[in-house]
């Protein structure tokens, strides 16, 4: 495979190069699975929660928790994170 023949599903113009990138994106695959697999779980257990407190009388939210989540999403992934945290919350509370 020359620069002139590219593998046309990885993009790359050697054959190695093309074997490589198959093999990172079968671990790149599931990763992603993994992901959706935790956002739906967290999804349910946020609903739960929110269920539960207001079965009990409380609040549909705690804002408090809230910003803790956010803070830490934005620590460790800095601007980006806080985005991540905010897609996250709304997936199990809802939008505000
Ligand atoms: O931890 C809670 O009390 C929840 O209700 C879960 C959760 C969350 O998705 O993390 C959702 C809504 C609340 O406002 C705070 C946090």
């Amino acid at each position: 495979m020359t620069a002139d023949t590219l593998d046309t599903t990885t993009g790359a113009a050697a054959s190695e190069a093309a074997t490589e990138i198959r093999t990172i994106r079968e671990r790149i695959d599931e990763i992603d699975q993994a992901l959706i697999d935790l956002w739906l779980e967290r999804a349910r257990l946020s609903q739960e929660v929110g269920r539960t407190r207001m079965a009990s009388g409380g609040t549909r939210l705690v804002l408090s928790r809230e910003r803790e989540i956010v803070e830490r999403f934005r620590e460790a992934l800095g601007a980006d994170g806080t985005q991540v945290a905010l897609l996250l919350l709304r997936a199990g509370r809802g939008p505000l």
